[in-house]
């Protein structure tokens, strides 16, 4: 038997009749836990296993590079003969494609930058501003941007969206300034790349079209993740015709509210496309006792599918007996917390922990936590995205390679002389370099070259010497990146844990691209693709992973520990001072709903009397989970 056939004959009833369902339009809602990554990739694989002699391709995206690594190598193991048919990546990704092939209808050179650092986009906004005459320095501008930028507006009339008009103008006109800086630099953004996908194909109906027809079947996974403007961008490319689309959603994990995802999306999708409905509540994930805590916590909201099923527990073996899969524990301070949930886990086996992770909603709690387990000498790090690398060998590297795909780039010189004058401890200022090479008329690259030979010693030589390179043949810059690797190997072991951290990710990411665009793609493609990802590195084996809940959707762990189930803390201050029924609070139960139902064998909740020495009562949530509150913290 095949893989694919034999991951087809594993499926549920619910999860076969989505697998099969071919055309028109589908909603799957699906609680945590009950396979749907197995059933879009199982889909998408077995659409194209019974269709070899046909062109047609099939469409999945989601929303991280990992989810769609992973479901990308799961159909290659399906479909090895078949996998290019399949498209599977994020939407940016897929926008940033489109714009590639199609951006120059609409103005854009397809071999464009993606400023994904928040401070290169902040000194384009103050260039922006001060070039344009603008009176202001205000970053916070960036976020009305942004937000603006979501809801797919031009700046054009942007003004209008505000009530205070004097604002509402000022905006405009700051907004107008950035857009303009953008395009000068042949830059897009993140938000760009949505606004301009759905600027292309709403000018050029025809793009749409092309999509349409290359790619006969579309799957949206994490569908309940999706923007207005995502949505919108995806009714626009369907247009009237196109019905084909999956959506696979679970309402009860919203948590990027406040980034413009909401319920709104999947009811839209339901009133626009009519689709066939089917839901998968069996949970394979979760010991019973975890499952009905989770069913009693997520009743409590209001914005959600009401007749959506209860999640029923799948799960067949269970490693430890009935009563021990949930533990509350009191703690008299987050202090006493810290320790405790340290000790405990010092007891587990090192070759398990890898399989435990400490969530928490804030950033602060977990650092308290990894200090913890460090005293308690327990491997831990904390997970979270990492925008940019932090090595100066892998900084210098990354803007070396900008720099020979856009010689002019200021940005990337001045990031260029930064990690070098940390990583040798010289002062090379790079408007020097600038000066000269307006003089020199050389490139910036080869003038940073020139201008590191006064530093002396083999390393800059063999340094100044793959710029040099590079800057006169850039289409060899996989060689530039072979031997600069080869001299980051000769760097000292000391102060070493950034380059090998930035090695380990390095790795990975060159994989990743590799698998996305193969392994031939132009530099400006490589970069692009180097733009979307996250540069953290792979976790390291027996390590414990802390994680914000945010950053543990979509994880599962067989030991999960949820720390700070406080009011205040889960409940965010915020949405207790919003109240009850407000839509903060219920992303809130739905923060702890994805946080519980990480768990694969054993959940360990707590909470303290006392954080940063505030009196706080137990969270509401655990009353609501149906869990009894110890009479007194634990000594
Ligand atoms: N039919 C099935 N029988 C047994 N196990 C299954 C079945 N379907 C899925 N599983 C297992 O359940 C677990 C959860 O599956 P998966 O990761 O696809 O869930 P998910 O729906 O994407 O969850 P989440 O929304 O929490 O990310 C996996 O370990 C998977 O192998």
């Amino acid at each position: 038997m095949s893989e694919l056939s034999s991951a087809i004959s594993e499926l549920t009833e619910a999860q076969t009749a989505a697998v099969n369902w071919v055309d028109g339009p589908l909603f799957v809602l699906a609680g945590p836990g009950s396979g749907k990554t197995r059933v879009l990739t199982t889909r998408v694989a077995k659409l194209l296993a019974k269709s070899p002699e046909k062109s047609f391709r099939v469409m999945a995206l989601t929303f991280t590079n990992k989810a769609a690594d992973e479901m990308a190598t799961r159909i290659e193991a399906f479909v090895p003969e078949q996998q290019h048919r399949a498209k599977v990546g994020t939407f940016h990704s897929f926008c940033m494609q489109m714009l590639q092939q199609h951006g120059s209808h609409i103005g854009i050179n397809p071999d464009f930058a993606i400023y994904s650092l928040q401070s290169d986009r902040v000194d384009l906004l103050r260039d922006a501003i001060r070039e344009s005459g603008l009176n202001s320095d205000d970053d916070r501008f960036l976020s009305a941007i942004d937000k603006l930028k979501a809801r797919l507006i031009q700046p054009e009339g942007s003004a209008k969206r505000f009530r205070d008009s004097a604002s509402g103008e000022r905006i405009e006109q700051v907004f107008r300034a950035y857009e303009a800086a953008l395009s000068r630099a042949n830059a897009l953004d993140f938000g760009s790349l949505i606004a301009q996908a759905y600027r292309l194909i709403s000018t050029y109906p025809g793009v749409a079209v092309h999509y349409r027809r290359t790619y006969a079947y579309w799957m949206f996974d994490e569908f309940q993740d999706t923007t207005d403007g995502q949505y919108r961008l995806i009714k626009a490319l369907a247009g009237d015709s196109f019905r084909n689309i999956v959506a696979v959603a679970d309402d009860d994990q919203i948590i990027y509210q406040w980034n413009g995802a909401s319920f709104q999306q999947i009811q839209r999708f339901r009133a626009d496309f009519q689709p066939t409905e089917i839901q998968l509540p069996t949970n394979y994930r979760c010991p019973p006792s975890i499952v009905a805590a989770a069913n009693q916590l997520v009743v409590n909201n209001t914005q959600r599918t009401m007749s959506k099923k209860p999640l029923e527990a799948g799960k067949t073996t269970l490693l430890y007996p009935d009563g021990q899969h949930i533990r509350l524990t009191r703690y008299s301070s987050e202090e006493e917390e810290t320790i405790g949930v340290a000790t405990e886990i010092s007891k587990i086996e090192t070759s398990q922990l890898g399989e435990v992770s400490v969530l928490a909603r804030t950033r602060a709690l977990l650092e308290r936590m990894l200090k913890g387990l460090a005293d308690a000498d327990v491997p831990a790090a904390i997970a979270q995205r990492r925008d940019n690398f932090r090595s100066p060998q892998f900084l210098w590297l990354s803007s070396a390679l900008r720099l020979a795909a856009r010689p002019l780039d200021r940005r990337a010189l001045d990031a260029l002389t930064g990690a070098f004058n940390r990583w040798f401890d010289t002062a090379i200022l790079s408007d020097d370099v600038a000066s000269a090479a307006e003089i020199s008329s050389r490139s910036l690259l080869s003038e940073w070259a020139a201008s590191v030979s006064s530093v002396g010693g083999e390393r800059v030589e063999a340094l100044a010497s793959i710029a040099m390179r590079l800057s006169s043949h850039p289409s060899t810059f996989r060689d530039a990146i072979t031997n600069s690797l080869e001299q980051f190997l000769q760097e000292s072991a000391e102060d070493s844990s950034d380059l090998e951290e930035d090695r380990a990710a390095w790795t990975a990411l060159v994989r990743s691209i590799g698998q996305s665009i193969g392994r031939d793609a132009q530099l400006e493609q490589f970069l692009q693709e180097l733009a979307l990802r996250s540069k953290e590195p792979p976790v390291v084996p027996n390590t414990v992973t802390l994680m914000t809940i945010h950053s543990a959707k979509g994880k599962e762990f067989d030991h999960v520990y949820v720390i700070g189930l406080a009011e205040d803390v889960l409940p965010s201050f915020q949405s207790v001072k919003a109240g009850e029924q407000s839509p903060e609070m219920e992303e809130e139960r739905r923060n702890c709903f994805v946080a519980i139902t990480r768990a694969r064998e054993r959940l360990c909740l707590s909470y303290a009397d006392r954080y940063r020495g505030w009196a706080k009562k137990p969270s509401r949530f655990l009353q609501e989970m149906g869990l009894d509150l110890p009479h007194t913290p634990v000594s």
